[in-house]
């Protein structure tokens, strides 16, 4: 996140933020475009990352809502494409995955990042490093890797030491992402508030204001853009006042609640 997008961390008293009235989408289906995070947004948190429960609607609810939109729906996630589709099958949404590292587009057409040999053998010795750190998950996705220390917490440090020696090995090209009791090594050169950017240059996205909903300090670049784009920016739950989206939903259940009501 560059500096111009990084949420107030000042003293400043947190302003409250309100529920969004989301219903332009259903009103002006043509006029907006809606950008979605997965885990933590239309998903409850799970204890581990592959123990995620997909609501037995919700697959159906985001192709009605993909519809009524013209197309112009995408998720927008920390996960891979590859582990994303089967999620919302048999329905398949333009995705950016890993932060924006790699999208696939409404035609179908799919942009992805080399993986270097060199990162291959990177993401294998930190396999070998976490056999030091119980309970905790390395999640290998690809052009990313993440460690989760949801289950060591005891280890956060020492996992965070350690992923920023691998970052300064790997060079100009990676970056640090920290998020919910996870730190995770990914391509410099993406933020989702890029993917968004480049949707929105493209049908049937383009000519279109963002909803960007998200949970975490990563979807804070697609906040920032939706904020400078004419959009609505909102995130679930409070960020405890450090955030830059604008609106707040009290949870997933309550997010997806909202998305029902809008499908015509
Ligand atoms: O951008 P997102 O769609 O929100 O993905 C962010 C990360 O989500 C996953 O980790 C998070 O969710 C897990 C399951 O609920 C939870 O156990 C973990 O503590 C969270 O950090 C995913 O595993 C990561 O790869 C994503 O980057």
């Amino acid at each position: 996140m560059s500096s111009q997008e990084q949420p107030d961390q000042g003293e400043a008293e947190p302003r409250p933020l309100k529920e969004p009235a989301l219903t332009a989408l259903s009103l002006y289906p043509r006029d907006w475009a809606l950008f979605l995070d997965i885990d933590g947004t239309l998903l409850d948190l799970a204890e581990r990352p592959e123990a995620i429960v997909i609501p037995d609607h919700l697959p159906a609810t985001l192709h009605a809502l993909s519809r009524q939109l013209g197309g112009a729906l995408a998720l927008v996630t920390g996960r891979s494409i590859e582990f994303v589709d089967p999620l919302f099958a048999p329905f398949r949404f333009p995705v950016a995955g890993l932060h924006g590292a790699e999208r696939r587009d409404a035609a179908g057409r799919l942009r992805r990042t080399h993986i270097p040999p060199a990162f291959q053998q990177m993401k294998q010795t930190i396999a070998r490093e976490a056999h030091a750190w119980p309970g905790a998950i390395v999640e290998d996705k690809g052009a990313a890797v993440a460690v989760h220390f949801r289950h060591a917490p005891g280890s956060e440090a020492e996992i965070a030491a350690a992923m920023q020696r691998h970052l300064e090995d790997a060079g100009p090209d990676w970056s640090l992402q920290h998020g919910k009791m996870v730190v995770e090594i990914c391509p410099a050169h993406a933020s989702k508030g890029h993917a968004i950017e480049a949707f929105l240059g493209e049908a049937p996205f383009e000519g279109r204001r963002p909803v960007t909903i998200g949970d975490d300090v990563t979807d804070e670049t697609m906040f920032a853009a939706a904020n400078r784009l004419g959009g609505q920016s909102v995130r679930i739950g409070d960020g405890n006042g450090k955030t830059l989206a604008r609106a707040s939903i009290g949870s997933p259940a309550r997010l997806r609640d909202v998305l029902g009501t809008l499908v015509k």
